[in-house]
């Protein structure tokens, strides 16, 4: 959705799908604080789904075979996509496991084929497993092709009747080829800007200085994504899917801290209230902000004020898809804001967006090239 789709509307500028609204609203945001709970979110004990993507070639297969070679993986239900026509990865994942509930999703890349086969492939997964008669997954690991972008599958994915399950983006990174190329750009800076955690992987045969620039590059695309640096492949495997390993607390407080980002196409910024806002007029402003940005809004994260309510929400969203805002208790020292990954997108573009608002609702929006400046 570009700039075109948006109509003034008393005097601002609107998004018409109200798909922000709309979703949260039903679950009672602005009017009670209890109950909400978001699929992108960390919570102990509650089955987890978990989207691993990562450019082609960069061990997304080896670092889930790694895992199931583990003890721990045995509650582990997977799903494997691949491009191609024939299923190479899954015959890799599944060789020399005769047992594991595996269902393979072909028909092409994930992302542009959707339809309603990821759904069948989940059902198919599920009701597989309670015909075993072995108990519910504690995980489920959809691998996707290389060339998938995570936005499309995370729609599809919140489309589905998730009664337990909660969602978490993984994405590796090759370590001896970290720098995206013009041509996967936009794929590759869509995957990491949409992780959790970024996994290193090869380190084995990079050295420091290769380590070094990964790191670089995957900080420039997702400050604020957890890095797992291990050398060990087995130590690497654990520190991705073991909750024990898994960050649970969001470290906002590093985002003011990012550094500029030398990326001559990517932007972070960041867009703080000067105090409380409406929940309309923040849900407006996220829904004109997926408008004007369309596919270039990579990720959005942050932890807003909002008038009336005594603790702040966690807003989460990857590309223009968002999750149900959570409630989250902080003290007054934590910093509030959102965090925006954007690419192609400029500060006077953002500025111009809020132009319009009432000045108590109207962010103020700083780019982290211009703080460091
Ligand atoms: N030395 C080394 N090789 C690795 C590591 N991880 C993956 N590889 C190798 O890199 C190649 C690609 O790994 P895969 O796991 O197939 O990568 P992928 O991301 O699943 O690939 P696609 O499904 O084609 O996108 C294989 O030859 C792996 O053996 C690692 O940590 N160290």
């Amino acid at each position: 959705m570009g700039p075109q789709h948006l109509d003034r509307h008393q005097g601002r500028l609107r998004v018409r799908s109200g798909r922000i609204a709309r979703r949260c609203r039903g679950n009672g945001v602005g009017t009670t604080e209890g109950g909400l709970t978001g699929i992108v979110g960390a919570r102990e004990a509650v089955p987890e789904f978990v989207l691993l993507t990562g450019s082609l070639g960069s061990g997304k297969t080896t670092l889930l075979c790694d895992y199931l070679s583990l003890p721990e993986s045995a509650d582990t239900g997977v799903i494997v996509n691949e491009a191609g026509e024939i299923n190479v990865d899954g015959a890799i994942v599944s060789s020399g496991r005769r047992d594991l509930p595996m269902t393979l999703l072909g028909n092409g890349c994930v992302c542009c084929s959707l339809g309603d086969d990821l759904h069948s492939a989940i059902d198919e997964l599920l009701v597989v497993r309670r015909q075993s008669g072995a108990g519910g997954f504690h995980r489920i690991v959809l691998e996707t092709s290389g060339l998938a972008m995570p936005g499309p599958i995370l729609r599809s994915l919140m489309r589905y009747d998730w009664a337990e399950y909660r969602l978490r983006i993984v994405s590796t990174l090759d370590a001896l080829a970290p720098m995206a190329e013009e041509v996967t750009f936009s794929i590759r800076s869509a995957q990491l800007t949409a992780a959790r955690s970024i996994v290193f992987t090869k380190l084995d045969r990079a050295g420091t200085d290769q380590v070094t620039a990964a790191g670089c590059v995957a900080k420039q695309f997702n400050p604020a994504a957890s890095r797992i640096v291990e050398v060990d492949r087995t130590a690497r495997a654990r520190a991705v899917f073991d909750p024990k390993y898994i960050e649970t607390a969001m470290p906002l407080s590093q985002f003011e801290a990012i550094a500029a980002t030398d990326h001559s196409r990517l932007g972070v910024f960041f867009a703080e209230w000067p105090t409380a806002v409406a929940w309309s007029d923040l849900t407006d402003w996220l829904e004109d902000l997926a408008g004007l940005c369309g596919d270039r809004l990579l990720r959005t994260k942050g932890l807003v004020a909002v008038a009336g309510a005594s603790r702040c929400l966690l807003i989460d969203g990857v590309g223009a898809t968002f999750a149900e805002p959570r409630w989250m208790e902080l003290d007054h020292s934590t910093k509030r804001g959102i965090v925006i990954i954007a690419r192609d997108v400029d500060l006077p573009e953002l500025t111009a967006l809020s132009a319009d608002y009432p000045e108590d609702a109207r962010p103020i929006v700083k780019s982290s090239k211009s703080r460091a400046a």
